[in-house]
C-alpha cells in the first residue's frame, strides 16, 4: 500500500506534474490533492465511486469525497502522516483509469 511518510519536496516535483496535468489542484492549506470528476448522471458516478471505494478497502487507503447526482469531488491525503504520500498518488492513479473508461 506504499509508505505513509510525507512525500518530499523532490518526490512532488516528480510526481504531481503529471497529476496536476489532468486536473487535480493542490488544496489551499492543505498538504492534500483534489479533483472533480462530472459524469452523465448519477449512475455512472455512482458507478465510479463503487469501483474506487472497492480498490481504496483493498489499498487500506481511502478518499475524503463528497458526490451530488453526477458530480464526484475527490480529495486525497494521508491521515496517518498529515499529508500526501505514495498511497495519494497511487490512489489518484487508480482514480484517473477508473475516471477514463467511465467518463
Ligand atoms: C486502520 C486503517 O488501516 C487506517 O485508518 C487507514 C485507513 N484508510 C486511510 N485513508 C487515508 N486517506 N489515510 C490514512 O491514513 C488511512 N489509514
Amino acid at each position: 500500500a506504499g509508505k505513509a511518510h510525507r512525500l518530499s519536496g523532490e518526490e512532488r516535483e516528480q510526481l504531481l506534474p503529471t497529476l496536476r496535468a489532468v486536473g487535480w489542484n493542490e488544496v489551499e492549506g492543505r498538504d492534500a490533492i483534489c479533483k472533480e470528476f462530472h459524469f452523465k448522471d448519477f449512475n455512472r458516478a455512482f458507478g465510479f465511486m463503487t469501483r474506487v471505494a472497492l480498490q481504496a478497502e483493498k489499498l487500506d487507503h481511502h478518499p475524503e469525497w463528497f458526490n451530488v447526482y453526477n458530480k464526484v469531488h475527490i480529495t486525497l491525503s494521508t491521515h496517518e502522516c498529515g499529508g500526501l504520500s505514495e498511497r495519494d498518488i497511487n490512489l489518484a492513479s487508480f482514480i484517473e483509469q477508473v475516471a477514463n473508461t467511465l467518463a
